[in-house]
């Protein structure tokens, strides 16, 4: 990710197009000390985030009272999945609720207490005793212990079933709504599935490392000279050690194959190629970055191979690129340099080693480009659902007289795609990269309504909004930790007549509707949007990710005095 500026909204004086883009510029507060708000904030964030079980959620007092030891072994069943996809149960007779990560619905285990947190405790699985409802064989080999597909062994259904119940528990907990406020299924929407459950990640990010890990139960099979290096991923809670991975189900085949190729040659010592060590900083190949999209013409399936390497040494590179220049989908090989310590995917100097610097996608009939560090919805199958559904709850009139507010707007996807419909889209978003992106984007569908501007919306003052058109339609779509309160205090003054906010993060979620609908009760401000509807969408089969579209209106009473 590109380093996100520590100030608020600039300047961005690339105007490539002859389009009405105008970048403004909106004052930000310089003074960040934490006003009560931002604490009842960050504090409610830290709740949401961690989804700490709330007092209201079946804790007795005998269960306060009670607290088990850390080191002690505990045999349990897990009862549901809460957020993060790990499992919840409760100490039998006590009622005392601990959290351990890859339990599953209906799994009776043996646990060690690992560590307390506020009102229940974490532990780890020893030893599955009897296995969980609604198993079904993970086809992946490395399931059991890869940080990513936490539940492939959980039939579809299964998951879908637990994904819809915790954000209904959030909703209840954490956005304290009422039954008869959430309806369910009225307002609260049953979940949509993702037709394609494998496949369907258009970007997968595989790290080398010198640390190889292999999980406990396949070290008994370790054979004297394995290697110790690694292509794959983290091991979940390690950053200096990789599970070395041949393929990867959630990836395209042609993704696929091109990973086998590298897998198969990297290690040959005629190469001179070498693992990036993150302790001794060390080494050459950090990342390899696989991105699929589509040609727009034929509709058929093209890559890009993003190398992220410590130094520019193409010559070293080449051998590898040849071995997979004879699949056809590759359009695109670039090379990332990353000279800092820091172990992310974004270098400081881009070069194309073979073919084009970008691919593209569609979506909604739209074309967009995609760099290597450009964000894209991760699966596109499901975002041409998701975007339809926030197409549908935006309403637009369809006239071309409403004003459009895209708040996180990316590389400008969702206000690009309400485009036709309305006056102009404003977008904000923090990453300039974006919205240069952005920018482009529009130039390439000829969208000439939209301005995008660059800043923080974690740090608006009362001037933001000065700088556009009272908005008819406001999107929010933040990133995991939802709206910052100076956000939600803007939506509560603007007093727009509909909001889509777009969630990837229930908690937070759930969090911020209860500010939107029942005010920010500390602080004596009264609440003004009514939740509509809510609708889960699983864009993410397998892993504990759910989002959310949510639809609010303006309570009819509180338009009054805006
Ligand atoms: C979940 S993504 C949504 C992107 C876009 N709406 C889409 O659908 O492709 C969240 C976006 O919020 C941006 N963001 C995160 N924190 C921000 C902040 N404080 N101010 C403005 N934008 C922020 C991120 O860079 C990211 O592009």
């Amino acid at each position: 990710m590109a380093s996100i500026p520590s100030h608020g909204l600039r300047h961005l004086s690339t105007t490539r197009c002859s389009f009405q883009f105008h970048f403004h510029k909106f004052r930000s507060s310089t003074s960040l000390a934490a006003s009560p708000s931002s604490t009842t904030s960050h504090d409610d964030s830290q709740r949401a985030e961690q989804h700490d079980p709330p007092s209201s959620n079946g804790f007795s007092s005998k269960s306060q009272s009670y607290f088990p030891k850390r080191g002690q072994t505990l045999e349990l069943v897990c009862e549901s999945l809460a957020f993060k996809g790990k499992g919840l149960c409760k100490v039998s007779d006590t009622g005392f609720v601990v959290m351990c990560d890859r339990v599953l619905p209906g799994e009776r285990f043996v646990g060690r207490v690992t560590r307390r947190k506020g009102n229940y405790a974490e532990v780890t699985k020893l030893e599955t005793l009897s296995p969980h409802w609604d198993l079904v064989d993970a086809p992946c080999e490395y399931a059991s212990y890869c940080g990513g597909c936490k539940t492939q062994n959980l039939s579809y259904e299964a998951q879908l079933r637990y994904k819809e119940q915790q954000v209904h528990e959030l909703l209840t907990h954490v956005g304290k709504f009422s039954q008869k406020e959430l309806e369910f299924h009225i307002v609260m929407k049953p979940i949509v599935p993702c037709e394609i459950q494998f496949h369907y990640r258009n970007k997968m990010e595989f790290s080398f490392g010198s640390k190889r890990w292999v999980p406990k139960d396949a070290l008994k099979e370790k054979q004297e000279g394995d290697e110790i290096n690694a292509l794959g991923l983290h091991a979940p809670g390690f950053f200096d050690k990789v599970l070395n991975v041949d393929k990867c189900l959630l990836q395209s085949g042609p993704a696929n194959q091109v990973l086998a190729s590298v897998q198969e040659c990297w290690r040959d010592p005629l190469l001179g190629l070498s693992p990036y060590d993150v302790h001794s900083h060390k080494g050459f190949l950090k990342h390899l970055m696989l991105r699929t999209g589509r040609d727009v013409n034929t509709g058929l399936p093209e890559l890009m191979v993003n190398f992220v390497t410590s130094s520019y040494k193409p010559e070293l590179l080449m051998p590898l690129v040849e071995k997979f220049s004879d699949i056809p989908e590759v359009v695109s090989v670039v090379n990332n340099i990353n000279s800092s310590v820091g172990n992310t995917s974004v270098g400081e100097e881009e070069h194309v080693l073979y073919g084009k610097s970008s691919i593209r996608e569609s979506l909604r009939g739209l074309t967009f480009q995609i760099s290597a560090n450009s964000f894209f919805q991760t699966n596109t199958h499901q975002a041409e659902v998701l975007y339809r559904l926030i197409e549908e709850c935006a309403g637009l009139k369809g006239d071309g007289s409403e004003i459009v507010l895209d708040l996180f707007c990316g590389t400008g996807t969702i206000g690009l795609t309400l485009a036709k419909r309305a006056r102009h889209v404003y977008g904000y978003e923090v990453v300039p990269q974006a919205i240069k992106d952005a920018c482009l984007n529009a130039e390439l569908n000829s969208i000439c309504n939209a301005t995008f501007v660059q800043g923080d919306l974690n740090k608006i003052d009362q001037n933001f909004g000065n700088n556009f058109p009272k908005p008819d339609i406001i999107i929010s779509d933040p990133n995991r930790p939802g709206m910052h309160m100076k956000l939600i205090k803007f939506l509560l003054k603007i007093k727009t007549p509909r909001i889509v906010y777009v969630s990837c993060n229930p908690a937070t979620c759930a969090r911020d509707l209860d500010y939107l609908c029942h005010g920010v009760v500390e602080e004596g401000i009264k609440g003004c949007y009514t939740l509509k509807s809510l609708q889960p969408v699983d864009m993410f089969p397998h892993t504990p990710h759910i989002e959310c579209v949510c639809l609010l209106e303006l309570t009819p009473d509180s338009q009054m005095g805006s």
